[in-house]
């Protein structure tokens, strides 16, 4: 299998650094662990922390002692060869190390763990040989060269005695891959050069620091190595002969030799310390260990320079310098106060004309920004220049990396700032016709505390459905309505769900909140979940039966004949005479006046689905449903429940539309709604109004098909099909194309969501015809047996025979709740093995 290149890179540039692959192997492993398969975390600073583990699991299996007689041995060793094991494999620990010796020795605060830099006062201007102690590094591609710390540059972070190798004494090194581009050589002081044949004297110091630089006066602090392609090392010794040590950047980033420019962006990027979850580092590095560039004020050029500190957990322009600490600041003086501190260390000075705001976002045509700005009074004197809006964008993106693992690598805070203007913009354009002001607020507060499904879920607690509000985002707000209507929406709470929370399901679902019919039913129908988070299950909505493949359905306009359609005039209903379509079905209609099933009728259908006596069953000399079981022993068959069936008027009949013989095909008519049932059934259907006895509610739509096609079909899907098989046994069987079902389990009506209730259903089945009178086809419609009350859960009975677990039915255990429940009493009434209708 190819290697993962990420692997493949980190291990590359581990070995750049003189770490053989079967060390960082087990290391990056541990981390990838520990970091969740964070990769940015691990690749950050080049590896910084990959180099720092493996390190620090090198040194753990070296004592103290030892590690200390190592190190001497190091400095003595001649030739300086770069592949010096142990120091070239510590390089991080040891340059952090020494940093914090040369800051235990020059505070005296040995303890205080901050790290971030101040600019000393002018009387700890250093002393040529201390400005070597501070000298920076400059890395160029194979160069490396040194800046010492400019007037302002920092003091190294302090670290316990202990750690200290005595032999390191003013030495200190750099620690990080600080990252500048070069001055040209023409501007580099022979002073500190320290070219020693490639071997050079490099101070310590805990992290970046850059020195502004000055057309002509940085020269005198840059250190050059005397071959440009010679890669120099922090840790060279001064006398030449020391080994050099290889700071970690050095090898892994490839900068284009070029005039000195200090890439600030660049130098935010490379020192923000990734602080991982657990920090591996605890032994030498402190908990609030901000390492970080800092520009420093040019003393020469006399204009105000705002220091710019770039941290893990503070920055300045978020903050107010109150929340720093001094010691972090300046690695020491821990005692002194934060304003103390600031002002002897004249860091941050701002000049009056840098602003004090700083506009972040804005929606597109600008009517909406967001901006920070700081308020110069809660700054207790202090000042600070805010950061550019590439700083903030980079720091802001870190964090989020960093707190809540967005990888995501087209992640943008500054994309989701616009969006913001822009749901503002909406939400108060949207508003502004009620001219309420508070009505944005609201959202906002919601968006704060958006993941998707927990506002879904609370939402779902109310009683009814919700309204959905499309932003321009792909955003959504969730805004619930009195049942599930979308009225009354006014002073309800919104709830915005950001899209990208959300699975294509719960997403569609969502669009589909106040009617999963999408448009395709006269009337809407809402869904609720006030149980879960769950979404309903997936399915395409269709409002009339679609033909699968096989099922040879025909609609042809010769059925009714031309004899009889003619007498179907206005409202069939209304003549003295009963129409064709009404002798059909028996020389009676089967719909009232007020448009719902008549009295004997519904009788007569409820007795023959329910009593068994009524009961009248059609045996197929070859069953069609046997077969399509393809058993080698086919079962004989067990009857099919001859139905009574309506006759509708339809397009070839003279009457209108509304005409009173039409019902079925008009569709839905009453308020329904899907819900969670309570009882374990799984969704369901209800309705949102009482209905009258007889009342159609609903067809039972799905894919017209074949009953071996529904065989052939994954069994386990089957949780919706239905036999169309009322004529089944007439003619002693149905060849197998005639053999019809209807499967909802992909596409479906509202019907799919019936439960089945043993006998005392509120729901009855009836064959409706309407386009064809073939006797293979019809449609399957439900009306109610009885008045059902608001809310009440619709059910019909499917007619399985709980015994048969041969069904195409994926077998459950009927929660009817019904006290004739057949799965209870294990009845051996003899039914239909799978929904029939
Ligand atoms: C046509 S679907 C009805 C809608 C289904 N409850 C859902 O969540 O999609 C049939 C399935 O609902 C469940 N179901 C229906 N009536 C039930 C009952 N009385 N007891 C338990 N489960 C039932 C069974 O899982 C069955 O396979």
């Amino acid at each position: 299998m190819a290697r993962n290149p990420r692997i493949v890179q980190a291990f590359r540039a581990m070995k750049e650094i003189g770490i053989r692959e079967d060390k960082v192997k087990p290391v990056l492993k541990r981390l990838l662990n520990l970091y969740e398969k964070n990769w940015e975390l691990i690749e950050s600073e080049n590896y910084r922390v990959l180099a720092d583990a493996i390190f620090d699991e090198e040194e753990s299996k070296v004592s103290e002692p030892e590690k200390y007689k190592k190190c001497d041995e190091d400095e003595d060793t001649e030739g300086g060869g770069l592949v010096h094991d142990e120091l070239v494999r510590r390089p991080l620990k040891r340059l952090r190390r020494l940093g914090e010796t040369s800051s235990s020795h020059r505070t005296g605060s040995p303890n205080v763990a901050g790290t971030l830099l101040k600019k000393p006062k002018v009387e700890d201007e250093p002393s040529p040989a201390s400005l070597q102690q501070k000298s920076l590094q400059c890395n160029i591609g194979k160069r490396t060269e040194y800046l010492p710390a400019s007037p302002g540059s920092v003091s190294p972070q302090p670290v316990s005695p202990a750690s200290v190798s005595p032999h390191h004494g003013d030495r200190t090194a750099l620690p990080g891959p600080v990252l500048f581009q070069s001055p040209s050589p023409a501007h580099a002081s022979p002073h500190h050069g320290g070219m020693n044949k490639g071997k050079q004297t490099v101070e310590p110091r805990p992290l970046a620091v850059l020195g502004r630089p000055e057309p002509n006066s940085h020269s005198s602090q840059m250190h050059f190595s005397s071959k440009g392609k010679e890669l120099m090392s922090p840790n060279v010794t001064s006398n030449g002969k020391g080994p050099q040590r290889v700071s970690l950047s050095l090898h892994i980033k490839d900068l284009a030799p070029e005039p000195c420019v200090i890439p600030k962006k660049r130098v935010v990027d490379t020192h923000a310390l990734i602080i991982p979850k657990e920090e591996p580092f605890t032994d030498d590095m402190p908990q609030d260990e901000v390492p970080i560039a800092v520009i420093h004020p040019d003393p020469l050029s006399g204009k105000d320079l705002a220091i710019r500190e770039f941290s893990t957990g503070k920055s300045n322009w978020q903050e107010p310098p109150e929340s720093l600490h001094a010691d972090e600041i300046v690695g020491g003086g821990a005692s002194a106060s934060m304003s103390k501190r600031h002002t002897s260390c004249e860091l941050a000075t701002v000049s009056n004309e840098i602003p004090s705001r700083l506009e972040i976002a804005s929606s597109q045509l600008g009517e909406v920004k967001i901006s920070v700005s700081y308020n110069n009074s809660a700054l207790g004197g202090q000042k600070f220049q805010l950061p550019s809006i590439d700083e903030l964008r980079e720091l802001m993106e870190q964090r989020c990396l960093r707190s809540y693992k967005l990888i995501d690598p087209k992640f943008d805070i500054i994309k989701i700032l616009n969006d913001m203007c822009e749901c503002i913009s909406e939400l108060a354009t949207n508003s502004s016709n009620q001219s309420r002001e508070g009505d944005v607020m609201p959202a906002l507060d919601v968006l704060k505390r958006s993941p998707g499904r927990d506002a879904l879920d609370a939402e779902s607690n109310r009683e009814n459905g919700c309204m959905l509000v499309r932003l321009l985002n792909g955003s959504f707000i969730v805004q619930p309505s009195s049942n599930g209507c979308v009225d009354d929406v006014g002073g309800k709470e919104l709830v915005v769900l950001p899209q990208h929370e959300l699975t294509l399901n719960e997403l569609r679902w969502l669009h589909d909140a106040s009617d999963i019919t999408k448009g395709e039913e006269k009337v809407e129908i809402s869904w609720v979940n006030e149980i879960n988070k769950d979404f309903p299950p997936p399915f395409q909505y269709i409002s009339e039966n679609l033909v699968f493949q096989n099922a040879h359905v025909s609609f042809n306009l010769y059925g009714i004949g031309d004899e009889s359609c003619p007498t179907c005039f206005g409202d069939c209903l209304l003549a003295e005479q009963p129409c064709g379509c009404a002798c059909r079905a028996g020389r009676k209609f089967a719909y009232s006046s007020a448009g719902v099933v008549e009295e004997d009728f519904l009788g007569e259908c409820i007795s023959m689905t329910r009593d068994p006596q009524q009961q009248f069953l059609l045996y197929c000399t070859e069953c069609p449903l046997e077969r399509s079981k393809k058993d080698d022993f086919p079962e004989p068959c067990k009857g099919h429940l001859k139905r009574k069936v309506i006759k509708e008027c339809w397009s070839k009949c003279g009457c209108h539309k509304q005409c009173g013989n039409r019902v079925v095909q008009r569709g839905l008519n009453y308020k329904l709604q899907v819900f969670l049932t309570p009882d374990e059934k799984g969704w369901g259907l209800r309705t949102l109004e009482k209905l009258p006895k007889g009342a159609f509610v609903c067809e039972f739509v799905g894919e017209i098909l074949t009953i071996s096609e529904l065989y052939a079909r994954n069994r386990e899907k089957h949780t919706c099909p239905i036999l169309l098989d009322a004529y089944w046994g007439l003619k002693g069987g149905s060849r197998d194309e005639e053999a019809l079902c209807l499967d909802a389990t992909c596409y479906g009506n509202v019907a799919r969501f019936i439960n089945h209730r043993c006998f005392d259903a509120n729901l009855i089945e009836i064959p409706v015809e309407v386009e064809t009178p073939d006797l293979r086809y019809y449609h399957l419609a439900f009306f109610t047996t009885r008045e059902v009350h608001a809310l009440e859960e619709l059910t019909w009975d499917y007619g399985i025979d709980f015994d048969d677990l041969d069904h195409p039915v994926k077998a459950f255990r009927c929660r009817c709740g019904s006290k004739f429940c057949r799965n209870m009493k294990r009845s051996t009434r003899s039914k239909s093995a799978i929904i029939t209708g």
